[in-house]
């Protein structure tokens, strides 16, 4: 079966990337081997492809080799030049998110959509799909989105209302339905619902029904050619091209306008005032809902997935546990819905040890990061909840701040601020070759100041209880927009099993962890220590876990002692060996003393017993010594931090 989904996904590739410079990547046997990066694949521990995500591609053709992916739950392929029918798609009975919107796709609305009853969104939206709204999608009962919006669709609109009980979103504008409207629908929806549809009758605002149910051949659209009942308009007549937004139809009367608008007016009013109170409430009791059960709202997305979306939260018998699952927030200037998360468009950043972190541009152009952690997290949610309420709590410049996080029974989110500038790890190592920007001294030792005040502030703040990072690394120093070091994953040692933690985490390992596996502060230092002969040495060290598989560039040197192998050339710390240090920094003059006082930071860290290290708040003082003012002190929280427009940091050195 394995080699059926990457079969499917190369049939997938042939058929629609005339371009071939989209999917390059696309190679190798397997698109869900271990060290497999299949761009917009993402696979299930047993090697099954559950996630497509391709949207804004350019690819042009037919989709019906992606049917044989039996174990898809989310497929997003918004925003192509795809065509054929998306009938297919209805043997991937998996299938909990399918955006399809925005492509050329033609034919009917499948009857079998019914067999996709994990659908929790369908966006089937800005195609040329023709024929009626089907009344089988009454029986996609976990549906929260239904866009059916800018096709051809015509014939009634059937009445989803007791059906679809969850459904918060429903759009069919812009086509060409005709008849009653059922009352339910029109009361739960709203006539925004239905606009642009020109020959729907029913309760006020839309114009009564004649006798007969049916609507004038003067009503129905006169933009387009043919009647508009779908059960006369020939299968195989040419697609006419639906306009995306097609202009106001004719029809009705001035009086009837006028009430259509008056009442989009109250709608839109009474939405925007429901939007604000809601904000501000959420914002007012965000930080106490954590650890307090009886704080809990129920929230309009509380039933949610992110990327592959396995996160049905159902209950034994069936049911969808609304009542539970939210997004919770630490700051409440940043307010948004699982749904606008689930809404934006994502991009895969990489896999860790905990998950997998994607980008997320929301509706209005905010950017996070979001970690959906593997399973393997054991807490029970009051005691994630507690965790979380810990590193959320964190603000410093120094540190990457968690936005808010979402706890469901199979589904755990971390929203982080996107730090759009890379890593340290990626700045020192990533593209040694041709094409290099070096990175420089004054950069460097700003970075390390930046990490050395971030995690002091972690030890300062949990001294008593000795919290660490423990994962201490250069993968996980990210650069904020404005190119200042950020420690990341901070507290995410605190949701694995301890005896497991120094196992499956990936920093740099203190000796005495192979001897008594607990993470420390003291060890916390030695890992930093190690990144900071890292900067001075350009070497990536080892990580001393092989099982681990990252950080994976091609320069790192398998098995690397980093602090052995410096100590074996310099043998006294006074001592001056160009060796030593990375080939970039030597061009720099007058850096020597600095160079060697770095290195005894980072060997005085590394010193093989625990208590002749110095605390992480000495190490900050020992680097601010070096080099007066690097890396300016903010002892306001930068709100500001996230940025749509990545900002690189200058690599061309600008030292006094
Ligand atoms: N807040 C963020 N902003 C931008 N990119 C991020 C953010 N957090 C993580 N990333 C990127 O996502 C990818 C995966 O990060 P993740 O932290 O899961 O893995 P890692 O650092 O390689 O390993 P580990 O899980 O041991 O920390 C990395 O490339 C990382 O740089």
């Amino acid at each position: 079966a394995p080699q059926n989904d990457t079969h499917a996904l190369t049939q997938f590739r042939l058929q629609t990337d005339a371009h071939a410079s989209l999917l390059t990547n696309w190679t190798g046997a397997d698109a869900c081997a271990a060290a497999s990066t299949w761009r917009g694949v993402e696979c299930s521990p047993n090697g099954r492809v559950v996630a497509l995500s391709l949207p804004s591609l350019n690819l042009r053709g037919p989709i019906h080799s992606l049917s044989l992916l039996s174990y898809l739950r989310f497929l997003d392929l918004h925003d192509n030049r795809l065509n054929g029918t998306v009938s297919t798609l209805c043997n991937c009975t998996d299938l909990e998110l399918l955006y399809l919107s925005g492509n050329d796709f033609s034919g009917e609305v499948p009857l079998e959509i019914s067999s996709l009853r994990l659908l929790v969104r369908l966006d089937i939206s800005d195609n040329n799909l023709r024929g009626p709204v089907p009344k089988e999608i009454s029986s996609l009962t976990h549906l929260l989105t239904l866009r059916l919006q800018n096709n051809a669709l015509s014939g009634e609109v059937p009445d989803f209302s007791s059906s679809l009980v969850n459904l918060k979103e429903l759009n069919i504008t812009n086509n060409e339905l005709v008849g009653h409207l059922p009352n339910s629908m029109l009361n739960r929806f709203g006539i925004a619902s239905f606009a642009g549809n020109g020959a729907l009758c029913g309760d006020s605002p839309l114009p009564k029904c004649s006798s007969t149910e049916t609507p004038s051949p003067s009503s129905s659209s006169d933009n387009k050619t043919g009647p508009s009942n779908p059960s006369v308009i020939p299968k195989t007549s040419s697609v006419v091209a639906v306009p995306k937004n097609p202009p106001s139809r004719k029809g009705l009367s001035p009086g009837v306008i006028v009430a259509i608008v008056v009442a989009v007016c109250v709608v839109f009013l009474v939405v925007v005032s429901f939007t604000v109170a809601h904000c501000c409430a959420g914002g007012r009791t965000s930080n106490s809902m954590v650890g307090s059960e009886s704080g809990k709202r129920k929230s309009e997305s509380s039933y949610g997935v992110y990327a592959s979306g396995s996160g049905a939260e159902r209950d034994s018998d069936g049911t969808v546990d609304t009542e539970r699952s939210r997004l919770v927030f630490f700051d409440r200037r940043s307010q948004f819905e699982l749904e606008d998360l689930l809404r934006a468009s994502a991009e895969m950043l990489g896999k860790g040890s905990l998950g997998t972190v994607y980008r997320a541009v929301l509706d209005d152009g905010c950017t996070v990061a979001v970690k959906r952690l593997k399973d393997a997290n054991p807490c029970e949610r009051s005691e994630f909840e507690q965790y979380m309420d810990v590193v959320g709590k964190m603000k410093h410049p120094n540190i990457a701040r968690l936005i808010a996080f979402y706890y469901a029974k199979e589904e755990k989110l971390l929203v982080y601020d996107y730090l759009p500038n890379g890593s340290l790890h990626t700045l020192l190592h990533g593209n040694r070759g041709a094409g290099r920007i070096p990175l420089d001294w004054t950069t460097r030792i700003s970075l390390v100041l930046g990490a050395a005040r971030g995690l002091a502030r972690i030890h300062a703040e949990y001294s008593a209880a000795k919290i660490p990072h423990g994962n201490i690394k250069s993968s996980n120093v990210l650069l904020d927009k404005n190119g200042a070091a950020c420690i990341s994953d901070f507290g995410l040692f605190l949701l694995l099993n301890p005896v497991h933690a120094i196992a499956k985490l990936g920093g740099y390992k203190a000796p005495e962890q192979s001897e008594h596996k607990k993470l420390s502060q003291q060890a916390d230092v030695y890992s930093f220590g190690v990144l900071i002969l890292e900067v001075l040495t350009g070497k990536a060290p080892s990580h001393q876990h092989p099982s681990m598989p990252r950080p994976r560039t091609e320069l790192e040197e398998p098995h690397l002692d980093l602090p052995k192998w410096v100590r074996s050339l310099v043998k006294d710390s006074e001592e001056w060996n160009a060796e030593v240090f990375d080939q970039e920094l030597l061009r720099y003059k007058n850096i020597e003393d600095e160079l060697l006082a770095m290195m005894n930071v980072g060997l005085v860290c590394t010193e093989l017993e625990p208590e002749k290290r110095p605390t992480t708040l000495e190490v900050v003082k020992m680097i601010e010594d070096i080099r007066v003012e690097q890396s300016p002190l903010v002892e306001d929280f930068d709100e500001s931090r996230n940025s749509l427009s990545p900002s690189i940091p200058t690599t061309e050195d600008g030292m006094a």
